[in-house]
């Protein structure tokens, strides 16, 4: 391998050089780069065999094929190379280009895009020169031809250093940008972790003796590393739990991650988990730090977790055991400090004996299990969570609401609540809505509790005035579900925009007031 001085040509270049560069040029000022095409011009124009550029990931000092001219597939497999290993990983180490004058007796030159050594009988040579920005070798580029005279050589390897300073220059700055906006990702999560860390533990509410054995448990649990599992009904509050958990842990000041295991695509869970490596799959176009290594030191909320794909199941097992996960993409196993809390609505026995859940993660995730108890269960919580809710929607949508009537308490204990307390939070929330006075009343809460049996009351006065009481409720709450949208609310209850004008006038309903404000909590 000869390591050779920088050729010195004195003449100018001729008006095709110059009119290759500046397409060059405009090519690699574009948003998009791309690279592939600026090396099938270069190719095309030095005649080459072939052209490899590489390119260093600075994040983990791995050199990868970025573009290639002249090989068969038309996509190459990702080939990537060490520091140092073969010629590429050397020219990429050291800043020197290298020469090799017939690779066919180089013991050095790897060959991994499997390029032939002959052509038409004669030796193919392999010049790799590094491609630098401001003092620093980012790649290099190298390509294949036959060589007659030492002439054509000098100019060639010239015109290649000029490219490559080109490319170097438009690559950190892609490089730049992936990282930029990667660093911004990362903030973002580290963000809402501690957005959502500030709202949610002061809020658990619940005097029952029922929701007093969780706050045991939590209070048993949290400053452990054990893996909880917390299972319940959907809306009983598992996340609540899973936010309190992390902020009685030692590892407060540290990330919470959240994961919602069933709104991530099959195709992208475990790069959304684990990460990728830059061209691990199309679209992979920078690496990418998954949700675990964003988490480390702190905790990862895998919620929904009986959604979890079962291909994804077999390494989420080895991370749980072994505590270290693999990037897609990557082949160095990376290690992670993380504690994980677990949450799931779905009954996990029932979907291992029908094969879409692992047995032995239900083992490693099932150590501490927590179960919620839903609504109905613990009725007596009611009051003091409808209290907490008028009092969280009146910062919300600048009320002054001061109390509920026992009757409207009285219909709220009695009704079944099968959405949890996700249900009675936005079914006190529409109370507030509606709500005109300082008092929310029977009346002001949804048609679904509002049955004589439910309300435990028989409706007073004359047909008409039944009717029309509920006329305008059912006015009222079109009105909310449409956000005080008339011709929506209109199209909803089958009558026309006209009718509906005529019955918002009469009862002296103020449509705008439907219309949601921003949250201010
Ligand atoms: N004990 C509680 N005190 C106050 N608010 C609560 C309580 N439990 C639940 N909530 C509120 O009810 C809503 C639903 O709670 P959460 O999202 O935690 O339920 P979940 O069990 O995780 O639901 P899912 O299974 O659908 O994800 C949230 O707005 C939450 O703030």
């Amino acid at each position: 391998m000869d390591h050779f001085k920088e050729p010195y040509v004195e003449d100018c270049y001729g008006r095709g050089e110059l009119n290759l560069l500046l397409e060059f040029s405009d090519l690699l000022s574009s948003k998009e780069i791309n690279l592939n095409l600026v090396i099938s011009l270069l190719g095309e124009h030095l005649h080459a065999h072939h052209i490899i550029l590489a390119i260093l990931n600075r994040q983990n000092d791995n050199i990868f094929v970025e573009g290639t001219y002249g090989f068969e597939q038309v996509e190459q497999p990702s080939i990537s190379y060490e520091l140092g290993e073969g010629v590429i990983g050397s020219v990429v180490e050291t800043g020197r280009s290298v020469l090799i004058p017939k690779i066919s007796e180089s013991c050095e030159f790897l060959n991994r895009m499997h390029s032939p050594v002959t052509v038409n009988g004669e030796d193919v040579s392999f010049i790799c020169v590094p491609i630098r920005y401001k003092n620093e070798t980012i790649g290099s580029l190298s390509f294949h031809k036959v060589y007659g005279r030492r002439q054509m050589f000098d100019e060639d390897v010239r015109l290649l250093r000029i490219v490559g300073s080109m490319i170097g220059r438009a690559v950190r700055r892609r490089q730049e940008y992936a990282e930029e906006l990667e660093q911004l990702r990362q903030e973002n999560l580290k963000l809402k972790g501690e957005l959502n860390e500030q709202i949610e533990t002061n809020f658990i509410i619940g005097n029952s003796g029922k929701m007093q054995d969780v706050f045991t448990l939590i209070s048993q649990v949290a400053y452990t590393d054990a893996t909880v599992l917390i299972r319940g009904e959907s809306g009983v509050g598992k996340e609540l739990i899973a936010d309190a958990i992390h902020q009685n842990s030692p590892r407060k000041e540290q990330p919470f991650i959240k994961v919602n295991c069933a709104a991530l695509p099959e195709n992208l869970i475990e790069s959304e988990l684990f990460g990728h490596e830059k061209g691990a799959f199309t679209g992979a176009v920078a690496q990418r730090v998954g949700r675990f290594e964003a988490a480390n030191k702190g905790t990862i909320f895998l919620d929904e977790f009986g959604e979890i794909p079962l291909s994804t199941q077999v390494k989420l097992l080895r991370v749980i055991q072994q505590r270290e996960i693999e990037r897609v993409g990557g082949t160095k196993p990376v290690k992670v400090d993380v504690r994980i809390v677990c949450a799931t609505n779905r009954n996990l026995e029932n979907l291992i004996v029908n094969g879409s859940f692992r047995e032995d993660l239900y083992y490693r995730i099932n150590v501490f299990p927590v179960f919620v108890p839903a609504l109905r269960e613990r009725i007596n919580d009611i009051p003091v969570l409808a209290n907490h809710f008028i009092e969280k929607f009146n910062k919300r949508h600048g009320k002054d609401i001061k109390r509920i009537t026992s009757m409207a308490i009285d219909m709220l204990m009695v009704y079944h609540w099968p959405g949890n307390i996700r249900e009675l939070e936005n079914c006190m929330e529409r109370a507030c809505i509606l709500c005109n006075d300082k008092v929310i009343r029977a009346h002001n809460l949804p048609p679904t509790l509002q049955t004589a049996v439910s309300s435990r009351t028989t409706e007073a006065g004359t047909l008409e005035m039944i009717l029309e009481k509920h006329e305008k409720q059912l006015i009222m709450d079109a009105l909310v579900s449409t956000k005080g949208n008339m011709a929506k609310a209109a199209a909803m209850l089958g009558i026309t925009e006209r009718m509906m004008g005529i019955r918002v006038k009469k009862y002296d309903i103020d449509s705008r007031r439907f219309k949601k404000k921003p949250s201010h909590e």
